[in-house]
């Protein structure tokens, strides 16, 4: 079949019936419930891209394998020219949503293709895993499919591993094997997008433990299988605000879901990996599943940041406040963060690598350098809006206001901005920040940006034990040293 458009990914949508629970009610019809609809649609838009003659030829490509045209997310890349050719998708889908959805389908779609092109790592332990890694592969970018991802365990008691929780199946663990496949029982979290999307893939970031070997698991089922329930957390919109009001949360709201699995029977061929701690460690480096798709995060981020960046600059702009030292100075800080973004994205690009079997891989150092500074960064860019858009923020009327004869008098006069600003694009523009920076919406945006990728924390800390391996650090050496040269070169 190859790319989707917007309406077979909606006629798959209403095809199926997953076990979907929000604010205390089973959701029986995805496609009626305000909360997703306008997500949806914004999906759906983004499937629809792919056949516009503007965007097809840099977006997708016709797959050597099929003669199809497939996205180019599920392009396996082996030059500096296919990094490019991915990121074009990156792009486009990022500025489609100013980088404010961080799960559309190119992010998993680049995992998998990551995990397919090594799948050498899986047959070292079990040549049925290898296997079924790539017939997966195949079948989710030959079908154009939507992908969520449960990586983490519920936080229960993060003092002891998943074998010594109060329940054994608390966290997501093997229950049995039958002759259809393999029984899982226990929770995974954070399924972003999970209600909206057509599968779900499971695996878990390194830090298994003897004992933990029921949980060493990697496998993908349809997202409507018999058994898995899909939990959101509370909605931070309603799915009833008018976009005028609410421009940003009433469109772009990922939702998120702890996945509960009620002893779910997973068929053979979609198991990836099964009762091995080692390899379910070894899962991540060994693949790319983290290094490939921080290209697709970088790219988007860099987009989220520039988004901010243009908000907190419009803001200061349109009360003519931009002429301030401090403003200034706050901006330039914010144009900076930017730069430095963009600047490493080029280096992780240009500084490429090609692994052992053939795959170019975009710099790690570069692209954890962003992910490490994005935490610090988009928060500070959120404070920047905060304090320029000061308790205007909190004085927007709505767009109701706007339509009362009584008031419009009120309207033009007290919510103009500096010369040239009207009321309405005044108060548009502000509305705009307050869901960037002050609404429940912008809040899980900025925890986004802190932890999508893993704890920071951590993150950092296998940042610098690498980056100590990895760099020569000569340069002091060479300065202890200079005492000997001193003797040994002549001065003139
Ligand atoms: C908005 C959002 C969307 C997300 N989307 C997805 C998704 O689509 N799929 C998915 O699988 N995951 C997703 N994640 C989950 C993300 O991977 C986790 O939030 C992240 O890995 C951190 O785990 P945690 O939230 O359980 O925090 P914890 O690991 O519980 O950490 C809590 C605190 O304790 C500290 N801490 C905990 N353990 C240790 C330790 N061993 N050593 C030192 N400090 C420690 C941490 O530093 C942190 O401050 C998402 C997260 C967010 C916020």
């Amino acid at each position: 079949m190859g790319i989707r458009t917007g309406n077979q990914y909606l006629k798959a949508l209403k095809s199926r019936e997953p076990e979907i629970w929000l604010s205390g009610r089973k959701i029986t019809n995805l496609m009626e419930e305000p909360v997703f609809r306008q997500p949806i649609l914004e999906i759906a838009r983004l499937y629809n891209m792919q056949h516009d003659p503007g965007y097809q030829d840099q977006i997708t490509h016709i797959c050597d394998e099929t003669g199809e045209r497939v996205n180019n997310s599920f392009l396996v890349p082996k030059s500096y020219e296919d990094l490019m050719k991915r990121k074009a998708v990156f792009e486009v889908f990022a500025k489609a949503t100013f980088g404010l959805m961080g799960r559309t389908p190119d992010f998993l779609n680049v995992v998998l293709t990551s995990m397919y092109y090594n799948s050498s790592f899986f047959e070292k332990y079990n040549i049925d895993w290898a296997r079924n890694i790539q017939n997966y592969y195949r079948y989710v970018r030959d079908n154009d499919l939507f992908l969520t991802h449960a990586i983490i365990n519920p936080q229960n008691d993060r003092s002891k591993s998943s074998h010594e929780q109060k329940d054994v199946y608390t966290h997501l663990g093997a229950v049995k094997e039958i002759p259809e496949g393999l029984v899982v029982r226990g929770a995974k979290m954070l399924a972003t997008l999970a209600p909206i999307t057509d599968e779900v893939i499971i695996y878990s970031f390194p830090g298994f433990k003897p004992g933990d070997e029921r949980y060493a698991l990697a496998f993908a089922i349809p997202i409507d299988t018999k058994g898995l329930r899909i939990i959101c957390r509370e909605p931070m919109q309603d799915g009833t605000r008018s976009f005028f009001d609410h421009p940003l949360a009433s469109r772009f709201e990922e939702m998120d879901a702890l996945l509960v699995f009620d002893d779910v029977v997973v068929p053979w061929d979609r198991v990836f990996l099964y009762n091995n701690v080692e390899a379910a460690n070894l899962l991540y480096p060994k693949t790319g599943a983290g290094q490939q798709p921080a290209h697709q995060s970088g790219v988007r981020g860099l987009v989220k940041l520039q988004f901010a960046t243009e908000v907190a600059m419009k803001l200061a702009d349109s009360i003519g406040v931009d002429i301030y030292l401090n403003v200034q100075n706050d901006l330039a800080e914010l144009a900076q963060s930017l730069e430095s973004i963009r600047a490493l994205l080029r280096v992780s690009e240009i500084e490429y690598t090609i692994t052992e079997n053939g795959e170019a891989m975009p710099d790690y150092t570069a692209l954890e350098t962003i992910r490490g500074l994005l935490p610090t960064m988009y928060p500070r860019a959120i404070e920047i809006i905060q304090t320029i858009g000061a308790g205007g923020l909190l004085m927007s009327p709505t767009g109701a206001d706007f339509e009362t004869d009584e008031l419009k008098e009120a309207m033009d006069q007290y919510y103009v901005g500096r010369e040239g600003v009207s009321s309405y694009e005044r108060v548009a523009l502000f509305k705009l920040a307050w869901d960037l920076c002050g609404e429940a919406f912008g809040q899980r945006l900025l925890q986004y940006e802190r932890y999508y990728t893993g704890d920071p924390v951590r993150k950092k800390g296998i940042f610098y034990n690498n980056y100590k391996r990895q760099r020569s650090l000569n340069l002091v050496e060479d300065a202890l040293k200079t005492s000997v040269w001193d003797k040994q070169v002549p001065v003139r």
